[in-house]
């Protein structure tokens, strides 16, 4: 692993963590520069969403020797800090206290990491230009007004990665962003996702649907059963053979336009 630097978005070594009672991620080791764009894939419960949360500080590593865990460069962070430096769409769709504001307001709330604009939180004009910039730049000015409970679910999927981005985030972790998206509204995520990997945001993606992974992404990690069993170029890794190792079962692949389709 090399030398940490300014470029350096991650790197874990030797990281366990436990959920429960269990250790679920085992001996991760994992190297990430900023603007990187990578897929993570694995079955169900082999640990994806758990390296995520790790990295927002969500989970935290058993401590033991060797354990090394730095974000940006920093071993110790304060999580509202590090909150605005990453771009989180968690695989749930807004809960209560997001559904009865503005699609505007939900933006405004990834300054503040919370879920509502609660009275005492400062809103700057700065913060409101910055909001109107980002829907603006996620094409999604029709939901400044519209209320977030009435939005469906691609609407709000957007509005949480406008939520992600308004901090100037440098990198964007996904997690299953397109659930319960229908066709049209995975292509427009897929859209917006391309244009915002082309203009330099590195993001590390979940996914479940192959067709997910963007031409922009050129890395693909793969886990199981708690650990990281392949992590290298997405051309030698997106391949049948390793898909069906990876998911014990007989996957089929084509390519087309730089983009995977699997069944
Ligand atoms: N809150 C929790 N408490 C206890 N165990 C948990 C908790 N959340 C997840 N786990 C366990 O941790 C393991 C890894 O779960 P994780 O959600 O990271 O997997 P995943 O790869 O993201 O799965 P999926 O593809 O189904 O979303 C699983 O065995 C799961 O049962």
């Amino acid at each position: 692993m090399g030398p940490l630097d300014a470029e350096t978005f991650l790197s874990l070594e030797n990281v366990n963590v436990a959920r429960g009672e269990n250790v679920v991620l085992h001996d991760v080791n994992l190297s990430v520069k900023k603007g990187e764009h990578i897929a993570i894939l694995g079955p169900n419960g082999c640990g994806k969403s758990t390296l995520i949360k790790t990295i927002t500080c969500e989970c935290y590593p058993l401590v033991k020797p060797g354990m090394k865990v730095s974000i940006f460069g920093r071993e110790r962070w304060d999580l509202t800090e590090l909150k605005k430096k990453l771009g989180v769409v968690s695989a749930e769709l807004p809960g209560r206290p997001t559904l009865g504001i503005t699609g505007f307001d939900a933006v405004l709330t990834g300054f503040f990491s919370s879920s509502t604009l609660w009275p005492n939180l400062k809103v700057t004009s700065e913060m409101r230009d910055r909001a109107a910039e980002v829907l603006k730049r996620i094409d999604s000015v029709e939901l400044t007004d519209k209320v977030v409970g009435e939005m469906s679910a691609g609407q709000q999927r957007r509005v949480m990665i406008g939520r992600a981005l308004v901090g100037s985030a440098d990198m964007l972790l996904l997690d299953e962003p397109s659930n319960a998206l229908d066709l049209s509204a995975q292509k427009d995520l897929r859209d917006l996702l391309r244009g915002l990997a082309q203009d330099g945001t590195g993001i590390m993606l979940i996914t479940h649907h192959i067709a997910d992974i963007l031409p922009e992404i050129d890395r693909v990690l793969m886990m199981r059963e708690g650990r990281i069993v392949a992590d290298g170029a997405k051309t030698e890794l997106l391949t049948a053979e390793r898909l069906s190792g990876l998911f014990g079962t007989n996957v089929g692949l084509v390519e087309r336009d730089e983009f995977y389709f699997a069944w």
